[in-house]
Formats: C-alpha cells, structure tokens, sequence
C-alpha cells in the first residue's frame, strides 16, 4: 500500500510536499525498466545565443495537446498504458487531474536541468504539478525567486512523488544539477493538466 501522508515543506508563499513512498523499491525497479524501453525518449537542441545544442537530457512529451516549453515545440502524443496507470495513482494520491506528462530521462550525474519555473501559458494560474521519481538519487533545488528566503534541497530517491502547488511557481524557481557524483540513471515524469 502506498503511503498516503505527505511531509509538507515549510517554505514561504509555496505548497510542495512530498510521498516518499509512492512505489516500493521492487515496484520502482521494474517501472524504471519499462519507461525506459517504452518510452520514445529523444535529446531535443535548442538554440542558444545563435547556435543549436542539445539539452542536458533526454525527454518526450505525452498529453492530448502539444506543448512549448523553453521555446522547445512539443506535439500531441497520447499517453502509454503504463504512463496512464502511473498518472491515475499520482491523481489519487494528489487529488488534481492531469492530462499530460513531461517525461525526462537523466541519462547519468552530468544531465541536468536548469533554474526554472513551469509557469507556462498553457498551465494556467497556480498549476499542481506532480512529478514521480524513479532509477538514481537526484538532488532537486528550490531557490525564491526574490532571494528574500533561503534556497533548500530535497532529495529525490525512486518511487517518491513531488507535488508542486499553490503560489509556488510565481515565487520559487526549481532545478537538478549536474555533480560530480555517480547516480546512475533518472527518470522523472512531471504530470501536469494543460489547457489549449
Ligand atoms: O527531474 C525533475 O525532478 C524535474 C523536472 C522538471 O522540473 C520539469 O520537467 O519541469
Ligand atoms: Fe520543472
């Protein structure tokens, strides 16, 4: 049975809690495994100050629309049955509706993604999000966008479920960096309910 009482983290015009236990070691295990071979996983470029590089990571968007974030364009694809049941267990857990996921996969400790806030139009105002954790640890930072309170970490092992809520995305920026340390791989699924 997943553990359904989340620890809330006291952080200033913010909601982020977390389930640390979502899925079971064994669970996460095997659901790693099959992300990771269903999914079509693909290292999107960008173009940056006039040149085009690849992102820090491999990524696939699944939802009824497309998406654009970071200026990168994203079709519609529809969800997996695998993607499906993890969604329905984030709603429960949640209690939001999603209809769409970020898929990111860290291939080891060097991909990364950087400060943001996913305060995209299609998101709407104060959007839930959901992310599920599974493979290696990776440290996941907070920073105010103010700098009027402290930065934190959290660290997110496999089969925890992050929710982000409420006024967080207008006032904290989020991210995982790059170490220096093995990790392994990530794959991380960020449920998220867009409008068109
Ligand atoms: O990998 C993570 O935990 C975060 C991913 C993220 O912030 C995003 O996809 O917007
Ligand atoms: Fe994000």
């Amino acid at each position: 049975m997943p553990d359904t009482n989340p620890i809330q983290y006291p952080a200033p015009q913010a909601d982020i809690s977390c389930f640390p236990h979502a899925y079971s070691a064994t669970e996460s295990a095997e659901i790693f495994e099959q992300l990771k071979t269903d999914l079509d996983w693909q290292q999107a470029q960008i173009s940056l100050h006039g040149r085009t590089v690849p992102i820090p990571r491999l990524q696939q968007w699944y939802g009824d629309s497309p998406y654009t974030y970071s200026r990168l364009h994203m079709p519609a694809r529809p969800m997996t049955p695998l993607l499906s049941r993890l969604k329905d267990r984030a709603e429960h857990l949640t209690g939001f509706t999603y209809n769409s996921a970020l898929c990111n996969l860290y291939r080891h400790e060097r991909d990364s993604v950087a400060w943001h806030a996913d305060d995209e139009a299609e998101l709407g105002i104060n959007p839930a999000i959901a992310s599920l954790s599974f493979g290696g640890d990776r440290i996941f930072q907070f920073k105010p966008k103010s700098g009027a309170t402290l930065p934190f970490d959290i660290n997110l092992k496999a089969g925890t479920l992050l929710l982000m809520k409420g006024e967080t995305q207008h006032y904290w920026l989020h991210q995982i960096p790059k170490t220096n340390k093995p990790t392994g791989e990530r794959i991380c699924l960020t449920f998220r309910m867009t409008y068109s």
